[in-house]
């Protein structure tokens, strides 16, 4: 090779994660030319407040390349510090700082809501929520909101329930090209390799404890199992834990479970399924960490109470309790695949933010005459993202003749 063939421009290091994310993205790109000969989008302002990363990065691009205003937002433990920079040399307004403190956080939520989103891209709800206790005209003007994630979608209903939500909101979590792809395969993925990363220790052999078989604790419990872990499952409900059962795995209570508890992965969405008594019967050097909702399923307090946390190696705080037993906590709780790893994978990303995308076109278009409430993504939207992402894969679907259309109906 010559000299002047290997002169390359390097791109900042934001912009270069952004730019390998976005090789893996056709359904956004595909989805990002709708919008922009559609034109949809075009002067509306759409606040972004997702995991800040370079998958998502390319969801406020795109959009902001098909004509929205576009603002971002993101808590500092989930924010990419490289990417923000990146977006705001773009000239998108960003509201992130990485490792930013909840006080700190707080104000970039408060100014980003300031932008006056008329569309709002939310994860966990936790910018509906404020909007909705602290900028009531905002809430009056704003077009809709479209919600990420299960532990977002359950607090909105409950909200809706009792007449305190204001806004149309289209929870993208339950389309099925979102929950059942994003939660069980990317989300078992990504928690079970970032606590591998995080620790390097060894899944096979050891004894981990997936608590909650829903979406993620399915993804969770295969790909543990998939590298040696004997899996142990805890469950509420007889059904998923009877699935469990006959997906191979033991199923017991924590509290049975806890004696040989070498690893837990909290996997629901519900504050304090672990508690100090789980604790105390864990085994010294157990390591607990949250691919579900967030630190409130672990007792942070009572670790923080009565426990000496010290940092003993990046993103791992070890307790040691008034009994002289250790144990390890991950990310200091929070989803351990977005404060200390690269996020679900990029395909996977792809599928669950072309759908936020549809969700801001359909909120643009359709959600003008409707009342507040929580509304699925259009039936169309869900299957668009398939069929894309198929055709990308060189897939082909069986073609649905009147043969078989009038077999099936046939009694
Ligand atoms: N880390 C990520 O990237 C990621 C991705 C998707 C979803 N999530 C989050 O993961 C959580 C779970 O999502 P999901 O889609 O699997 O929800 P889900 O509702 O399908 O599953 C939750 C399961 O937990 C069970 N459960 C509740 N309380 C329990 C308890 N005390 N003990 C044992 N089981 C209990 C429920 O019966 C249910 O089966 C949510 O907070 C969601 O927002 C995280
Ligand atoms: N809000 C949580 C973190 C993520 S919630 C879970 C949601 O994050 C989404 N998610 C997971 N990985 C990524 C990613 O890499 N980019 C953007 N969103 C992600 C995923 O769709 C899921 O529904 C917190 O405060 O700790």
């Amino acid at each position: 090779m010559n000299a002047s063939m290997s002169e390359t421009v390097t791109p900042s290091a934001g912009q270069g994660r952004i730019d390998w994310a976005l090789r893996g993205m056709p359904v956004l790109k595909a989805i990002e030319k709708r919008l922009t000969e559609s034109g949809t989008l075009v002067g509306l302002r759409v606040g972004v407040a997702l995991v800040l990363e370079p998958k998502t990065a390319n969801l406020a691009l795109a959009l902001n390349r098909a004509g929205a205003d576009v603002s971002v937002y993101c808590v500092g433990r989930n924010t990419d510090g490289r990417v923000a920079s990146a977006l705001a040399e773009a000239g998108l307004q960003v509201f992130a700082e990485e490792g930013a403190g909840d006080e700190r956080d707080l104000e970039l939520a408060r100014d980003f809501l300031r932008t006056k989103p008329d569309i709002l891209l939310d994860d966990g709800a936790s910018l509906i929520r404020l909007a909705h206790r602290e900028f009531p005209e905002l809430v009056a003007s704003m077009l809709g909101a479209a919600e990420e994630t299960t532990s977002g979608v359950r607090p909105l209903r409950a909200m809706n329930d009792e007449g305190a939500l204001h806004i149309p909101v289209i929870a993208v979590n339950d389309a099925k090209t979102k929950y059942l792809f994003d939660n069980v395969y990317g989300t078992g993925q990504s928690c079970v390799m970032a606590m591998l990363d995080i620790t390097n220790l060894q899944l096979a052999g050891r004894n981990v404890v997936v608590v909650g078989y829903g979406w993620v604790g399915t993804g969770v419990a295969k790909h543990a199992a998939a590298m040696g872990a004997r899996v142990i499952v805890t469950e509420l409900d007889p059904i998923k834990a009877l699935q469990a059962l006959h997906d191979g795995y033991r199923v017991l209570s924590l509290a049975d479970a806890a004696p040989q508890a070498e690893v837990i992965f909290a996997a629901t969405g519900i504050a304090g399924v672990v508690t100090a008594a789980h604790v105390a019967d864990l085994p010294s050097g157990a390591i607990l960490c949250t691919a579900g909702g967030g630190a409130f399923e672990l007792p942070m307090d009572y670790l923080d109470s009565t426990g000496t946390g010290r940092i003993v190696r990046e993103a791992i705080t070890e307790y040691t309790l008034p009994s002289g037993k250790t144990v390890q906590v991950i990310s200091e709780g929070d989803c351990l695949n977005c404060a200390d790893a690269e996020g679900n994978p990029i395909e996977v990303m792809d599928l669950s933010l072309s759908l936020q995308a549809l969700a801001a076109e359909q909120i643009a278009t359709e959600a003008t005459s409707w009342a507040p409430g929580v509304y699925p993504i259009s039936v169309d939207a869900e299957n668009a993202v398939a069929v894309i992402r198929l055709r990308h894969e060189g897939a082909t679907l069986e073609p649905l003749t009147d043969e078989l259309t009038a077999a099936m109906r046939s009694w």
